[in-house]
């Protein structure tokens, strides 16, 4: 059955002891695979010593030198990517300079932006906007799960049709209704959640804050972020 030992060579294999060192295979095992190379080949008679051992095994790597002279005997079994520390491998460091298009660290070129070296001053007409520190537990992510918890955020029953005075009594902090975009919000339960801060959201408590709104943060997804707090539609009246 020695078909089912995986197919080395006879080289290969360990040989007990007391058995010859001949590379015949074994005259009672019938079925043992031919030696490699065969014993007639051209490889096998080109070989130096016949008599020793072929060795295919590839040589492991030779300690660094400690001259630092890294120059070795060219050897096709020595191979040099087993040989090669990592960092050697490494694409060298480009030396070739990036163009800045004259901008500098900071800024533009003060010669190429009109202010002829000038300082450039902060915008005075340009109020300064921030964020406000919100007390623990109002951060998106809260507000997020307050929206999705089922809680009831508008504060009335079923969807209003509100009108410009009914609009305007809506503005005290416990009560604060706001437009956008046409449609009624109850603010209340945003105002701590207001990264801008409460007092930002008072200000369009009780009329049209579509403006402002837009004018401070166009890229905040309102209509997601206060869908829970819809009161309604605002109509004439
Ligand atoms: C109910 C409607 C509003 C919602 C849902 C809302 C939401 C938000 C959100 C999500 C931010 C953070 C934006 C970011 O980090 O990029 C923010 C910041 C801010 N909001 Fe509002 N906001 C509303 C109305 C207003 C109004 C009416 C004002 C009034 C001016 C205002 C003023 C601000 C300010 C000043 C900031 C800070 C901006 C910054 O960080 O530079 N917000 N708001």
């Amino acid at each position: 059955m020695s078909w089912l030992v995986p197919s080395l060579p006879t080289w290969g294999r360990s040989t007990p002891a007391s058995s010859s060192t001949s590379l015949i295979p074994d005259e009672e095992d019938i079925d043992a695979p031919p030696p490699f190379p065969l014993l007639n080949s051209h490889q096998r008679s080109s070989a130096p010593t016949p008599s020793s051992t072929p060795s295919f095994s590839i040589a492991p790597p030779s300690p660094p030198k400690a001259n630092g002279n890294d120059e070795e005997e060219p050897s096709d079994l020595n191979i040099a990517i087993v040989d090669a520390p990592l960092g050697d491998m490494l694409p060298p460091v480009s030396t070739t300079r990036k163009p800045n298009f004259g901008i500098q660290k900071g800024g533009l070129d003060p010669a190429s932006n009109g202010l002829n070296g000038a300082e450039k001053k902060p915008d005075p007409v340009k109020k300064k906007k921030g964020k406000v520190a919100l007390t623990p537990g109002h951060s998106a992510l809260d507000w997020a799960r307050l929206t999705s918890s089922g809680q009831d955020l508008r504060g009335v029953h079923g969807f209003q049709r509100v009108t410009l005075a009914e609009l305007k009594e809506h503005n005290t902090p416990d009560d604060a209704w706001s437009v956008f975009n046409g449609m009624v919000y109850n603010i209340t339960p945003y105002l701590p959640y207001h990264p801008g801060g409460e007092d930002e959201m008072m200000r369009v408590a009780g009329r049209d804050g579509t403006k402002l709104f837009m004018l401070t943060h166009s890229w905040v997804n309102l209509d997601f972020m206060l869908k829970e707090c819809m009161v309604g539609v605002l109509v004439r009246g």
